[in-house]
């Protein structure tokens, strides 16, 4: 035992003594050498699929898959295992724990999973240690089998992961975090609570051929993958809707939302800082989703008078001492989102990245709106939803009261012609 002990300090002090006095580039060899050696013994490929892909931008697809898929075979086979309630209580989904070891079969071929985590090297204190660490799924089979699976076992993988996660899937709303979170644990840059709007197209009263015309439209955007890849196009389709306040916007949304079955990400522009901010936001939204962005117009200045009161409140704040200049630098910072960020994240490059996305805008007052920012094509329908007719009206109380008829439907209706008169 002793003998072990001290071989085993012997070792060490060694292998301190190798690091410490040998060149770096005799390390490297070594290692390699090393490396070589030991894969001739191990006859096993490894294969990594990390959690986050591109510097951190965006999380893995697959990664995401994988996980959904391991969930399945994990719960029943892995002793460890991390429970996450979802459904409103109703299910459990159960996932590997960290270092714990799944088996797989696949046309009779044993392959084994495994989740990783590595922490970072560095010695600095933080206060998110979980933000750090770098997560990661291993699976490993043996070298004979490297074709098979690399060619068929992966994507077997990713497309059950892919179906069973639509079957498990609980239709979310988004919000955007302020950026000074996004630090926070797990760097999420939107928080999220089920959507469950009862909205729909026959709830909605509106004009009966233009509704017709939404939801073709949209059944017609979501089925049109091959067309937009034909005439190279992002897969992505703008609405802009309008009108007076209480006229059905937010409905609509929510009507399209439950026709689409999407994910909504509402974003709320003024607590985005900057472009950058606002790139990073869009990117991290999932396919089959919808953007919105309720009262463009008030959200942000998009009519260019931005730089015009820059110039003034610089001019005011020149004359004041530096601490007081920078605390007023601080409060007044607001977003610098501009105009042409906007529209990049809208139709520039970046909004390639990921697929099946509707962008809706809300406004008021849509003349108030830079006609770039509405152009057709970049918004493609732009739909107004005004105030109600008599007919809608029956509808509207039919839908919440369940009446068809009123003694006061008439006097009513008088009011809606009256109406209908003194404004055209
Ligand atoms: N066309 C409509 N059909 C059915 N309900 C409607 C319609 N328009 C408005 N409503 C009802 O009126 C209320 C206000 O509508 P909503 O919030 O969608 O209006 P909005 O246009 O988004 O208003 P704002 O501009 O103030 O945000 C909702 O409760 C909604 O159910
Ligand atoms: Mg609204």
């Amino acid at each position: 035992m002793w003998n072990f002990g001290s071989r085993m300090g012997t070792l060490m002090l060694v292998y301190t003594l190798f690091k410490k006095f040998f060149p770096h580039h005799l390390q490297l060899y070594l290692e390699k050498f090393f490396r070589k050696s030991v894969s001739f013994i191990y006859p096993y490929v490894e294969v990594t699929f990390d959690e986050f892909s591109g510097e951190r931008f965006k999380r893995s697809e697959a990664y995401l898959k994988i996980k959904t898929y391991l969930s399945d075979k994990s719960s029943a086979s892995a002793k460890r295992l991390k429970a996450n309630v979802e459904k409103d209580c109703q299910s459990v989904v159960l996932t590997m724990d960290y270092n714990e070891e799944v088996r797989d079969e696949f046309q009779g071929i044993k392959v084994w999973w495994s989740a990783e985590r590595t922490l970072p090297n560095s010695q600095r204190i933080s206060w998110y240690p979980d933000d750090d660490e770098k997560r990661s799924y291993k699976l490993t089979v043996h070298r004979r089998h490297r074709e098979l699976i690399t060619q068929s076992y992966i994507s077997h993988v990713l497309k059950e992961g892919k179906e069973i996660a639509t079957k498990n899937r609980q239709r979310k709303l988004y919000s955007n975090n302020p950026s000074q979170d996004w630090h926070g644990y797990r760097r999420s840059k939107w928080s999220s609570v089920p959507f469950e709007h009862p909205a729909t197209f026959d709830t909605l009263e509106m004009d009966a051929n233009l509704k017709e015309e939404i939801k073709n439209d949209l059944i017609k955007f979501s089925a049109a993958k091959d067309y937009y890849v034909r005439i190279g196009k992002a897969w992505k389709r703008g609405y802009l809707l309008y009108g007076p306040p209480g006229t059905g916007k937010s409905s609509m949304i929510a009507t399209m939302v439950n026709l689409l079955d999407y994910d909504v990400y509402d974003l709320e522009l003024t607590a985005v800082k900057e472009n950058a901010e606002l790139r990073r936001l869009l990117l991290d939204t999932s396919n089959k989703s919808v953007v919105v962005i309720e009262d463009i117009n008030c959200s942000l200045d998009l009519t260019g008078q931005r730089e015009k009161k820059t110039k003034k409140d610089r001019k005011d704040d020149d004359g004041l001492d530096p601490i007081t200049k920078t605390v007023k630098e601080y409060e007044k910072k607001e977003s610098k989102v501009t105009l042409s960020g906007l529209l990049n994240c809208i139709d520039g490059l970046w909004s390639s990245c990921g697929g099946e996305r509707i962008i809706i805008f809300t406004t008021n007052h849509v003349e108030k709106l830079d006609p770039a920012l509405i152009r057709r094509g970049r918004m493609d329908k732009h739909i107004e939803l005004s105030y109600c007719c008599f007919d809608a009206f029956k509808v509207l109380a039919n839908n919440y009261l369940e009446i068809d008829s009123h003694s006061l439907f008439d006097e009513i209706e008088t009011l809606f012609e009256g109406n209908q008169n003194d404004s055209s």
